[in-house]
């Protein structure tokens, strides 16, 4: 299976680079200052699941054009748009898209520009992100990407898939219910990267400070996706929350830690989507609002 992985970051560099330590043919569609770092240095994964340096194959946009069967689309929502127009050329009949964006409001934009069928749903729990040498630092137990059928169940393509991703050295895991999962990590990642972020803080001192903020904050988000009718679980709240507690003190979420670079955040992307949503059902946020509102003065700022 030919496998284009749209971006060497974070999650692109971890879960593809765990493709190509297998032995997988795998591709990164990359810029040119991410192709100079890989040529020279290669892609390096510090990982608590094993360090590994590799040598994968780099293509900027436009070079080398053939369909691929699968795309992992790994960037920020924010680069969304231009990232959409490089991999229009490697789309053939066949090719399925895999997304591993945080969110949702991606899988409507994708589904709209290429049609249902070619879109499967995708997220990931990990905590990874590049340091100052484009190195992936992967720190928490945690590492599995879920994808699945937007519809629901199996197929014989996602099993032909998860063939290709079984044996790595990271958990790969499909889905038959990949629409809950995707609202059920938006909500965990609503509530964890708008709580870090306001606090400026990795979540064990915030526990520490009290929980109810937390809790709120998971209830106020969970109200809005009810109302929009979003398929997330009764007691999720409650699930996350736990999750939340067994956290290590030093966990912080990927927009704390683009915030300590200064880097943009995806806020719009997480939490200004669910607001409008609020907006258009009336439903009351003021603490989803407090939290964006924190992150655009930060983004002002920036
Ligand atoms: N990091 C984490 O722990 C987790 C992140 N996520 C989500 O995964 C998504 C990706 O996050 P993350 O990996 O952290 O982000 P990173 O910023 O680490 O990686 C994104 C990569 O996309 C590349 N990119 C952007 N536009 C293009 C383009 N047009 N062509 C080629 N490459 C491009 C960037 O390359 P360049 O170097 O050229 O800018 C960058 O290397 C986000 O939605 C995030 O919320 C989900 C779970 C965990
Ligand atoms: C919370 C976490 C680390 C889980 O994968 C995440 O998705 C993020 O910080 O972006």
């Amino acid at each position: 299976m030919k496998i284009l992985v749209l971006g060497a970051g974070a999650v692109g560099g971890y879960f593809g680079g765990r493709l190509v330590e297998k032995g997988e043919d795998v591709t990164f569609l990359v810029r040119e200052a991410r192709q100079k770092q890989l040529t020279e240095h290669g892609l390096v994964i510090n990982s608590v699941h094993g360090d590994v340096k590799l040598q994968p194959k780099t293509i900027l946009a436009g070079e080398a054009v053939i369909p691929f069967d699968l795309i992992l689309f790994a960037t920020k929502s924010y680069h969304f748009h231009n990232a959409i127009e490089a991999i229009k050329p490697y789309i053939g009949d066949q090719t399925l898209i895999l997304p591993l964006l945080n969110g949702y409001q991606h899988f409507d934009q994708l589904k709209e520009m290429f049609g249902q069928e070619k879109i499967l749903g995708g997220l990931c729990f990990v905590e990874a992100t590049l340091n100052e040498n484009g190195e992936v630092v992967q720190t928490s137990p945690t590492h599995q990407l879920s994808f699945g059928e937007l519809k629901g169940g199996t197929s014989v393509r996602v099993e032909a898939i998860r063939e290709v991703f079984s044996g790595t050295k990271t958990v790969f895991h499909l889905s038959e219910n990949i629409v809950q999962d995707i609202w059920h990590k938006y909500l965990f990642i609503t509530t964890l990267s708008g709580i870090t972020t306001l606090m400026r803080s990795a979540i064990g001192p915030i526990r520490e400070e009290g929980e109810t903020f937390i809790e709120q904050l998971f209830e106020e988000t969970a109200t809005i996706m009810r109302a929009v009718g979003a398929p997330i679980a009764d007691g999720i709240e409650r699930k996350h929350m736990e999750t939340v507690r067994k956290q290590s003190y030093t966990m912080k979420s990927s927009m704390l830690r683009d915030m300590e670079k200064s880097y943009p955040t995806e806020a719009d992307h997480i939490q200004g989507y669910l607001l409008q949503l609020a907006e258009q059902h009336r439903v009351q946020a003021p603490l989803l609002t407090l939290v964006y509102r924190n992150l655009r003065v930060y983004e002002k700022n920036n």
